[in-house]
């Protein structure tokens, strides 16, 4: 459903990405890894319409996306989250969730449509659907939830997830990934989720591909990702514990 071809961006004379390619099916869960600086929020953002890829091409169901607005791409069928959840706070969290699905779909849903899928959308992350219910009654985990519920409202195909575990617990980041998983099962949504943290991610996506310095250095099955020598050697150290989770 996505296809990337040699997927570049340079800041100034800055290569950030450099000629990534990668392709994914309706269905299938990515994760994107790599150490700070390696260029996956640069792609990301490139999928998404924040940045203009300086070169390469961006298909979505075989139409090119690569350069277009985001309010384009978000219709074209992606939605996202942000890495720093930022909420309307002035409204409730279920009118949070509405907003978004009007904007998800130009405002041609009706309001009884946009709570339809706003419910769902808080239903499926776990989330009340309660009118009454305040953005400020969150904790973080609660607040990347939201994100994922306004993300999810805008009814994508392809879910762009970014960095969704920081500042969660041990245990919150589990439920988490599980989440990523039932959304997937129960939607059929394409995701690419980019993350760090790599343990946790490596139980339920499909695929991971790892960038370093803007270069793809591994695509791959989770269970390989753990043992190939260059990721092994750009990770090695803090994350040796997840690693050897990930291999398990
Ligand atoms: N607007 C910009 N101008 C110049 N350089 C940039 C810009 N945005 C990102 N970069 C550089 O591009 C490289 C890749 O950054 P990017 O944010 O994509 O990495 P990342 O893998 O997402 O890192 P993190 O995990 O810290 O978010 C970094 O060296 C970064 O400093």
């Amino acid at each position: 459903m996505l296809q990337v071809e040699n997927l570049t961006k340079r800041f100034s004379g800055f290569v950030a990405v450099n000629r990534i390619s990668f392709a994914l099916e309706q269905g299938e869960i990515l994760g994107l890894i790599g150490p700070n600086g390696s260029g996956k929020s640069t792609t990301f953002n490139m999928i998404a319409g924040l940045l203009k890829p300086s070169e390469g091409s961006i298909r979505l169901e075989g139409r090119e996306i690569g350069g277009l607005a985001p309010i384009e791409i978000c219709h074209s069928g992606v939605g996202r989250t942000f890495q720093i959840p930022r909420p309307f706070k002035q409204l409730t969290i279920l009118d949070n969730v509405i907003t978004a699905a009007f904007y998800g779909q130009r405002g041609s849903v009706t309001r009884a449509k946009a709570l339809d899928q706003a419910e769902e959308a808080l239903t499926l992350v776990g989330l009340p659907t309660d009118p009454q219910a305040e953005v400020a009654s969150l904790g973080a985990a609660g607040l990347k939830k939201l994100e994922l519920a306004r993300a999810i409202a805008t009814q994508p195909r392809l879910l762009l997830a970014d960095e969704s575990l920081g500042g969660l617990d041990e245990t919150e980041m589990n439920a988490a990934a599980d989440m990523l998983g039932h959304i997937r099962r129960e939607k059929n949504i394409t995701i690419i989720w980019v993350e760090h943290i790599m343990g946790v991610l490596m139980r339920v996506v499909d695929r991971a591909i790892v960038l370093d310095h803007g270069e793809k250095i591994f695509e791959g099955l989770p269970r390989e990702v753990a043992r190939d020598p260059r990721v092994i050697e750009i990770y090695l150290g803090s994350e040796k514990i997840t690693f050897d989770e990930a291999a398990s």
